[in-house]
């Protein structure tokens, strides 16, 4: 149907006029209708001139009147035709509709079936396009139609009025439709290029929108807005080229729709000198300005939009297979690092000396976790062994100026190869932290050291966030895992099963498989997201509810995955208590106390953690030691959603100890979060 890159407006006008010749009837039928509604437009101007030569200007009152009346009926005749052109146009338009429907279908069920994917989604999205395509050669077809019938109307008007008149009018008429015809390819190329910026850029604009909380805990605000920049920069070219272009398109309505009448005017006393009666004078200016220049205007314009319309996605429909027109895949990672935190080449940063009268939350189960035959992923530089990997002073952090703090007076110590799980209700903290460690938000008081150097400033590479929702973009399965530096097939293939996802990326068709994230579940883009932060040369992982999608086995296998690194240091924002488990060492954020410690440690002193967990006792104490009610075994049997708590506790006051175990202080209340919103 049309050009194979949809770039050029040739084929498609060429496939629009085969389709039109297979089609003799009903474009007999179109232009029959079309003839008849332009008796009004011969009718407006003769009956005009008869009206005023014959009748008014003859002192003929009652046969002016009667010419008029014609006028009245010509247009009576012209509506019943243009009644008929719609349904004509109809009869074009819905084969047209229904040759492309039957290609997209086939096309695209052709394809999944041949790809083995099953994603007939593929003729939904290409079926809209065809709608598109639908109204868009409807238009192109009216406007074509309608400047072709009303200039025939116009001028076999002007001609058996006074042939002088074409004298002046067909020449500069002639001069603007070359004009427009002659720019009609570069302007419309441009007008293309326009609409595919426009489409770009609202996708773009989209996308990020959606995903706003995101790319901050991401930290890529700079490549996002890079990127929408570039977008925007596209966009404005595209407008300043087609505005340029567009001088010629004013041009040709000047030349051949308002030059004529200005002629008209000038010439007046020449074409009175040779008979042109002032009836026909007036008759002549009325078909130029009612009927001429407005089928001119809708031509220029008609073309220029429905026509760039058409051809783009003429272009769409027989080049695509179903990727969504914004999903360019070119295997070039064209999306910043979507959905983790920025990593980078692995640096040693010197560390600062712990502070030795901090009081701290440490973690002495760290790094007794790894005993694994599954692959390690390549060897990074944990740092030095007595700097922690991640080290908090006397943290507070609120959400503006004025709010309560989420955060206040933490201290805790996550040494290298630690895994902390992090649990809490709702809304109390935990994602902040999150975005703490990795460097996205800055404390208020105190300090995060991230390697022993301060978080915000600490390199990139010394940290991956993975949030909740994980980003997949279009591009291949390679391009998507290794975003953060290249990684040989081996490693990729090896923190892919280590991670779990070797099915999905076998399933997927390989490393240089395309990807279409629409086509994913949840589930799937977090593995993906998973094994990309898995291969990142950041020590530190950051998994803010990052397996939320997947189920507890899949859960515990990456999970695993990520303590397994070497040097690795793993914070995980609890989702399930199977997660809180496994870890060496928890914190549990609750509205009067922080509490840090092992599974048992926890269980035992935090009642919070108790609710979440579903461990009850008759007494505050040890599960199982000397307990009325004896602790019920905590396992993945559990279920519980460690975040989905019973919300604050007691007073709904929030402490952060400064000390060890159970040794809180109340501070301040936590109603107010502060003015920026956000659930957390
Ligand atoms: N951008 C923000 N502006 C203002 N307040 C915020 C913002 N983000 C989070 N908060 C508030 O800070 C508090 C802690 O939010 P956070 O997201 O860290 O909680 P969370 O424990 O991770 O919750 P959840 O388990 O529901 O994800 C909440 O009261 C939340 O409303």
């Amino acid at each position: 149907m049309a050009d194979a890159d949809g770039t050029r407006g040739g084929g498609t006008v060429r496939a629009g006029f085969r389709f039109l010749r297979g089609r003799r009837r009903a474009v007999a039928a179109l232009a029959g209708w079309s003839l008849l509604e332009s008796v009004q437009t011969f009718a407006l101007g003769y009956a005009l001139a008869r009206a005023l030569d014959d009748g008014f200007l003859a002192g003929r009152t009652a046969t002016g009147l009667a010419w008029l009346g014609v006028a009245g009926l010509g247009a009576l005749v012209g509506a019943l035709g243009t009644a008929r052109v719609y349904r004509a146009l109809a009869a074009l338009a819905e084969p047209f509709r229904d040759l492309l429907v039957r290609r997209v279908v086939a096309r695209g069920l052709g394809a999944a079936l041949r790809d083995g994917t099953g994603d007939t989604a593929v003729v939904s999205r290409l079926t809209h396009q065809v709608e598109i395509a639908r109204d868009s050669f409807a238009g192109v077809v009216m406007v074509a139609r309608s400047f072709v019938f009303t200039a025939l109307g116009a001028l076999v008007g002007l001609a058996s009025l006074a042939p002088p008149l074409l004298l002046v009018v067909l020449p500069p008429l002639l001069l603007g439709l070359a004009l427009f015809f002659g720019t009609l390819r570069p302007l419309a190329r441009r007008q293309r290029e326009l609409l595919v910026a426009d489409e770009e850029l609202a996708e773009e604009l989209g996308v990020t929108a959606g995903g706003l909380r995101d790319v901050a805990a991401a930290g890529a605000q700079e490549s996002v807005r890079d990127r929408a920049g570039a977008r925007i920069d596209a966009e404005r070219r595209a407008a300043d080229s087609l505005a340029r272009w567009g001088v010629s398109r004013a041009l040709a309505v000047g030349i051949g729709g308002r030059l004529p009448v200005v002629l008209l005017v000038v010439l007046a006393p020449w074409l009175l000198d040779r008979g042109v009666t002032a009836g026909a004078l007036a008759a002549a200016l009325t078909y130029l300005t009612q009927a001429l220049l407005p089928a001119l205007q809708s031509l220029v314009h008609g073309f220029g939009s429905a026509g760039a319309r058409l051809t783009v996605v003429i272009g769409r429909l027989t080049r695509d297979t179903g990727a969504p027109t914004h999903e360019r895949t070119s295997g070039t990672p064209s999306a910043p690092g979507p959905g983790e935190g920025p990593a980078a080449p692995d640096s040693a940063p010197d560390p600062a000396a712990p502070d030795p009268g901090a009081a701290r939350i440490a973690d002495p189960g760290a790094g007794t976790a790894a005993t694994s035959p599954e692959p390690r992923a390549p060897r990074r530089d944990a740092g030095r062994a007595d700097v922690p990997a991640l080290e908090a002073r006397g943290v507070s952090f609120a959400y503006g100026p004025g709010a309560q703090p989420v955060l206040e007076g933490l201290d805790l110590v996550v040494p290298h190869g630690g895994w902390l799980a992090v649990v809490g209700p709702s809304g109390i903290g935990k994602s902040t932290l999150a975005l703490l460690a990795a460097g996205l938000l800055e404390p208020r008081d105190g300090e995060i050291l991230v390697g022993g150097v301060p978080a915000a400033p600490a390199p990139a590479a010394s940290r991956v966030l993975i949030p909740q929702e994980a980003y997949v973009f279009g591009g291949s399965v390679r391009d998507n895992l290794t975003y953060y530096g290249p990684r040989g097939d081996d490693e990729v293939h090896a923190s892919a099963r280590a991670v779990g996802a070797d099915a999905l990326v076998a399933r997927l068709g390989g490393l240089d498989a395309e990807v279409d994230p629409r086509a994913l579940s949840a589930g799937e883009r977090q593995l993906l997201a998973l094994t990309r932060a898995h291969l990142a040369p950041a020590p530190l992982a950051v998994l803010d509810e990052a397996t939320c999608h997947l189920d507890p086995a899949a859960e515990e296998r990456a999970e695993r995955a990520f303590a397994r690194r070497e040097g690795g240091t793993l914070i995980v924002v609890a989702h399930r208590l199977s997660s809180a488990r496994r870890a060496g060492r928890v914190l549990v954020l609750d509205g009067t106390h922080a509490v840090t410690g092992t599974h048992r440690e926890v269980a035992e002193h935090s009642p919070l953690y108790r609710d979440l967990t579903g461990i009850w006792s008759s007494r505050p104490g040890s599960p199982g030691q000397g307990s009325s009610q004896p602790a019920r075994p905590l396992g993945d049997t559990d279920g519980v959603d460690a975040v989905a708590g019973p919300g604050l506790a007691g007073d709904g006051r929030h402490v952060v100890p400064h000390r060890a175990v159970g040794e809180a202080e109340p501070v301040r209340d936590l109603r107010d979060r502060g003015p920026l919103g956000g659930d957390g």
